[in-house]
């Protein structure tokens, strides 16, 4: 297989507390691969690993065939966080520009980009106000926005819908299969159970461990589930409450 991220016995401790035990996992070029699973079960903590943010405590992780944590690699990587790393006081656009210039955008390239990821997000209009007037809603965009400036390779988003109302969201999700389409290869977690259902591949996390993977549709099938929801039940998952 063409795997882009190989992530290959993995577990994470912090302190005594062991968070992720034993994950193995591939994502293909190309592929939506989302990581579904109850808050805590250790998603974030895994994707930092992915993106090269944390280090695992044993195991090897490889994105673009170089062992993670690679400055050259994290280059390549587009991350948005669970919580917004935004400048509050500086408006939307001042925000990106701040980002595209650490992405060593510049000149045209930095507003062509801009104009295109502010208009992919429907924040066009909003790009002179400061973020401390914006809504959750539209951090969480500005914040996608600022992760797709410099077309990365890999997009790695931690519950990137969070707070973004059902049209948006499915415009999020078009542009994401339009980004992987193009060649974009997209790790994304979520605890929503019809998000689960857009991603070509899917990892169901609970407790720290990687309980069953597979596309949507094998994951209901192997399991005789008419939901993904029933899926993650019968390998052991817990009802979700949102
Ligand atoms: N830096 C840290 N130090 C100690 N414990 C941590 C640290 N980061 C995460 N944890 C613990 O690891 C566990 C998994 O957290 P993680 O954020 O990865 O889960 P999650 O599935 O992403 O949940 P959520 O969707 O709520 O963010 C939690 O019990 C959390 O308290």
């Amino acid at each position: 297989m063409n795997s882009v991220i190989h992530v290959s016995n993995v577990s994470k401790s912090f302190s005594k507390h062991d968070v992720l035990q034993d994950i193995s996992l591939s994502v293909a070029k190309n592929e939506i691969y989302g990581l579904l699973g109850p808050s805590g079960a250790g998603k974030t903590t895994l994707i930092k690993m992915i993106a090269g943010i944390e280090t695992p405590t044993s195991g090897k992780i490889t994105v673009l065939d170089t062992t993670m944590p690679s400055l050259q690699i994290m280059k390549r990587i587009g991350f948005m966080a669970q919580s917004d790393a935004l400048y509050s006081e500086l408006s939307g656009r001042e925000n990106l520009e701040f980002f595209a210039s650490i992405y060593g955008l510049k000149g045209a390239k930095q507003r062509e980009r801009i104009e295109q990821t502010a208009a992919l997000v429907n924040l066009t209009d909003f790009l002179k106000k400061p973020v401390n007037q914006y809504s959750g809603g539209m951090k969480r965009r500005l914040s996608l926005a600022a992760a797709l400036l410099h077309e990365p390779e890999i997009l790695i988003l931690d519950e990137p819908t969070v707070g973004i109302d059902p049209v948006l969201r499915q415009s999020v999700w078009n542009e994401l299969y339009k980004l992987s389409e193009n060649g974009t290869t997209i790790l994304v977690t979520t605890h929503v159970m019809d998000e689960a259902e857009k991603c070509g591949q899917l990892g169901m996390i609970r407790d720290g461990r990687l309980i069953a993977s597979g596309s949507p549709q094998q994951l209901k099938e192997s399991t005789s589930s008419e939901t993904i929801e029933d899926a993650f039940l019968y390998y052991g998952g817990v009802r979700h409450e949102n």
